[in-house]
């Protein structure tokens, strides 16, 4: 079994798991989230947001594939859905190398350009609207990270 599950009972509940986490986050690092259609990507971005005393309201980049938020590190919104059949160097490791916090929706698309070393998240849909969230760490310092977060 995942040691590093969280069960949230509501978006706030996620919100605020997700700022906590955000807390703990430093430049370079680099977050997968998965979940089905409405599980809550963008509601555990708004909280990983909030962590980051980022003041613009963060929505989903379908449509701009990318979306840059100022706070305490910047925060790198990616969503790659659209990306699935393009080959090109996209060039998203000046992203994953830099001075902020990247998150990803849909990486599995540009699987090449992505780090070995990430956090990868699993939202899932639970019973009476509750969501669980699964941590799963690559990496040394993500491992660390998740074992500290569920102290
Ligand atoms: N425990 C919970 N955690 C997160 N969201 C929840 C929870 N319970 C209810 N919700 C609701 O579920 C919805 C999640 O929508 P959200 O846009 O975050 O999902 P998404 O995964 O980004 O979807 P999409 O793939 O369509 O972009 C919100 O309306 C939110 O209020």
């Amino acid at each position: 079994m995942n040691p590093y599950e969280f069960f949230s009972k509501s978006a706030d509940e996620t919100k605020a798991f997700a700022a906590r986490l955000a807390k703990e986050l430093r430049p370079g690092d680099v977050i997968t989230l998965e979940g089905n259609l409405g599980a809550g990507k963008t509601t555990f971005t708004k909280g990983l947001a909030k962590g980051l005393n980022i003041k613009r309201t963060v929505n989903s980049p379908t449509f701009t594939i990318i979306k840059e938020y100022e706070g305490t590190y910047p925060l790198y919104h990616i969503d790659a859905y659209r990306l699935e059949d393009y080959e090109e160097d996209l060039g998203f490791d000046e992203y994953f190398d830099g001075d902020g916090i990247t998150v990803v929706e849909w990486a599995e698309f540009i699987e090449e350009e992505m780090p070995d070393d990430r956090l990868n998240i699993q939202i899932s849909y639970a019973d009476n609207d509750g969501r669980l969230v699964a941590l799963y760490p690559a990496g040394e310092r993500y491992e660390k990270l998740c074992r500290e977060l569920m102290e």
